[in-house]
């Protein structure tokens, strides 16, 4: 388990991160959110022990960071921001000094390194130096670096930064399928990336601790939560019908009454009331559906981006 307790980063007279407490159990994807300096990156440092807290403990099962960080570090892996070190070295020699320095010889230390290439798509560039790779590449072979070992817990710093849609998507199918009995943490500016592979979010501004909750929770608190998104075969003069029902607290016209976006009530839900409007009067829907809700607005809503 992951245990911050009152986390606190003061760089001179500036708070960078403040009275910070959370924690993270095994099974669970963390996903850290926040806009630019919310103080994500100097969190993941203190928590891997690379920055020296100001104030507050992190544990990790079981040992403090800052009094048994060789413990501590024996158990995680690190993608911190950026590329790997050691830019002249190939790919394979880089990987192959990570896991010497990790401590694996011989055949235990082939077989490690196959099963990281093979996880994460390193094959065609074994050979090359690190410097010589696409940004998407570089992130791969820190990725690499971060897996060698097989940590119990992994604080992935951005991890899908630079990746195309594709590498994106299966970076974070990797995540998703490590998690399963690992402790995951990742920072994120990527909204869709929490609804994809975390189990939890948690958003931060100011280093200070926003919101907490499942992306589920965090969309209800959306004023898109229940919204109703309703498209005709042809525009319908609906606006004053549908803002007359008592569901409803205000109504979007779209595409000159082709389409409209309909809010509920605080706490209500409108699909019933809208249906039968909707049969009574004959309109002849295309699409309709209900909204989950939007992160992008309670993100926006709690960080005042
Ligand atoms: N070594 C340092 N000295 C002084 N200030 C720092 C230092 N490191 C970070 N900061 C400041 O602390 C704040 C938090 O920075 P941090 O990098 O943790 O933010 P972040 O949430 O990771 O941002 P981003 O999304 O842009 O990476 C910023 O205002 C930053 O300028």
């Amino acid at each position: 388990m992951i245990e911050v307790q009152h986390l606190t980063k003061r760089f001179g007279s500036f708070t960078a991160v403040n009275d910070l407490s959370f924690e993270v159990r095994p099974g669970e994807v963390l996903g850290f959110l926040g806009p630019n300096g919310a103080g994500k990156s100097t969190t993941m440092k203190m928590l891997t022990g690379f920055l020296p807290v100001t104030s507050g403990s992190v544990r990790i099962g079981g040992h403090d960071v800052a009094q048994d960080p060789v413990a501590v570090k024996r158990q995680m892996g690190y993608l911190p921001e950026g590329a790997p070190s050691y830019g002249d070295m190939t790919v394979l020699a880089f990987l192959r000094f990570i896991g010497e320095i990790r401590g694996y010889h011989g055949a235990q230390l082939r077989q490690r390194l196959l099963k990281v290439v093979d996880q994460v798509g390193l094959q065609q560039v074994l050979k090359q130096p690190v410097h010589t790779l696409s940004k998407g590449y570089k992130r791969r072979v820190g990725l690499a670096q971060t897996l060698l070992h097989d940590p119990a817990i992994m604080i992935l710093d951005e991890p899908t930064d630079g990746l195309d849609p594709n590498q994106k998507q299966q970076v974070r199918q990797l995540i998703a399928n490590l998690a399963e009995d690992k402790m995951v943490i990742i920072s994120t500016h990527i909204l869709e990336e929490v609804s994809a592979v975390c189990s939890r979010a948690m958003i931060i501004a100011a280093g200070e601790k926003v919101a907490d909750g499942t992306p589920a929770e965090l969309e209800a608190r959306s004023r898109y939560h229940q919204a109703i998104s309703v498209r005709f075969q042809q525009p319908v003069n609906a606006a004053a019908a549908f803002a007359a029902l008592a569901e409803i607290s205000e109504v979007d016209e779209l595409e000159q009454g082709q389409s409209y976006l309909l809010f509920p009530q605080p706490g209500a839900r409108p699909y019933h009331a809208v249906n039968a409007l909707i049969e009574q009067q004959g309109w002849e829907v295309d699409t309709l559906h209900i909204e989950r809700g939007r992160l992008d607005d309670v993100f926006r809503q709690l960080t005042g981006v």
